[in-house]
């Protein structure tokens, strides 16, 4: 294996290099030792990691972008180019193509959607190097069941944060309008003086698809805004699915929204969420809702106070805010910050986002498998009939897919 260059290299360690490269005559002691290469025939990039609990590879990027746009039309290239330039240049209507391009199933323009992506990727890594390493955007997850005040905090918060120079996008995730017909987000009009503002982009929840669809554009479209140069993205999505899941996944802190009601009316939250928030906010504590807004507080207190620990450096907060007066929004940001900052120094913020992209490839494989198997010759034919046995019971579910998997391995 050619092993081009040498990347990063941290001193204070006990780890000889000669172990795993004999070759190469190394310097004594090292800690991390990251080397990348590209291997064009296999097309996909090769990091190689040793700590001192060995070597391993990491599979880094699909392919280099020139490879990809070679197989591109004129008129295909053009369009990456454009899309391309404009989008790091900051125009909104570029990049609310590109998530278009991107959202789109039709087969040739994923191919096209793909290659823009990698170019962004190329040079967000660069602007990354640029920037000691660091993530460029901050991307946070806000989930809450519907009444909470999720639109009216997105546009207090947005506002506050493109005041203060910051930009900031606003991406929903909303995989009921796929299966009920209508969309909770996105429908009606939200955030009316946020999307009038020039340092902020919201878009709102794709229309149609299946929730691995619909979080796979949300990952490439969070990915987009940031080659756009937006460094705050907010995800957004309705608490009472599974999309707060796959939020969760996305981002480097999901923040949970509720308003200040117990038991009954929070039903549909359900307790999962709770554990995978890192800040709670109880949203409408104004009025006559301070009260009962204080109550619930200590109660959320006391009840993550039981949940597991997920990280070394940083335990879930309850806060208080209101969405309206603008109340303990700015608090909200600081905690938020000390959050990012501490998650970064302490090296967790990017151990979560490699796992993450990790996540993000094994769903996208779970789903492309599943369509190809569907689609492909070897099985096609067979499931309507074997469906027909397994539902008249003639066949039991097991035997059938066992059928359908031979069927499909034998052809391989
Ligand atoms: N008193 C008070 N009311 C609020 C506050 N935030 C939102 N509301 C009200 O709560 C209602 C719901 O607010 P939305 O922002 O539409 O809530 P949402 O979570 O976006 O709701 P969906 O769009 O249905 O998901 C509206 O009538 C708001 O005016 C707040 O801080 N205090």
């Amino acid at each position: 294996m050619k092993i081009p260059s040498l990347l990063l290299r941290f001193p204070h360690c006990s780890f000889s290099r000669r172990t795993y490269f004999p070759n190469f005559h190394f310097a004594s002691r090292v800690d991390f030792l990251c080397i990348e290469s590209l291997t064009p025939a296999q097309h996909y990039q090769t990091k190689w990691i040793c700590s001192s609990n060995g070597l391993r590879r990491e599979l880094c990027q699909q392919v280099a972008p020139d490879q990809q746009v070679e197989e591109l039309s004129d008129r295909e290239q053009r369009l990456v180019d454009r899309l391309y330039s404009g989008l790091i240049q900051g125009h909104r209507a570029c990049l609310a193509e590109s998530i278009t391009l991107v959202e789109s199933t039709q087969s040739r323009k994923k191919k096209i959607a793909q290659v823009l992506l990698q170019k962004v990727l190329s040079y967000h890594r660069e602007q990354e190097k640029l920037n000691q390493g660091k993530p460029l955007a901050f991307r946070v997850g806000l989930s809450g069941p519907p009444g909470a005040g999720k639109s009216t905090f997105i546009e207090c918060f947005g506002k506050m944060l493109t005041e203060r120079k910051y930009k900031v996008s606003v991406l929903a995730v909303d995989p009921s309008s796929s299966t009920s017909g209508g969309s909770l987000l996105g429908d009606k009009t939200r955030m009316t003086e946020l999307s009038r503002d020039m340092n902020a982009y919201i878009r709102p929840s794709p229309t149609r698809g299946t929730l691995g669809g619909v979080t796979r554009t949300t990952n490439e479209a969070i990915l987009l805004c940031e080659g756009g140069g937006y460094n705050i993205v907010l995800v957004e999505t309705v608490g009472v699915g599974q999309s707060e899941f796959a939020v969760a996944d996305m981002v480097d802190m999901f923040i949970l929204l509720l308003p200040p009601a117990g038991g009954d009316e929070l039903q549909g939250i359900k307790r999962g969420i709770i554990e995978m928030a890192d800040l709670v906010a109880i949203n409408k504590a104004d009025g006559d809702l301070v009260v009962p807004a204080r109550r619930i507080q200590a109660e959320y207190v006391s009840a993550m106070k039981l949940l597991r620990k997920r990280s070394k450096v940083w335990r879930p907060k309850v806060m208080r805010i209101s969405a309206k007066t603008g109340e303990g929004i700015s608090d909200m940001w600081d905690k938020m910050t000390e959050f990012r900052d501490l998650m970064l120094t302490s090296g967790e913020l990017i151990a979560k986002r490699r796992k993450q992209q990790k996540v993000w490839m094994w769903n996208l494989i779970q789903e492309n498998m599943l369509e190809h198997f569907r689609s492909h010759l070897a099985v096609k034919d067979k499931i309507p009939l074997l469906e027909e046995k397994v539902l008249r019971g003639v066949l039991s579910p097991g035997l059938a897919a066992d059928l359908l998997l031979k069927a499909f391995k034998d052809s391989l």
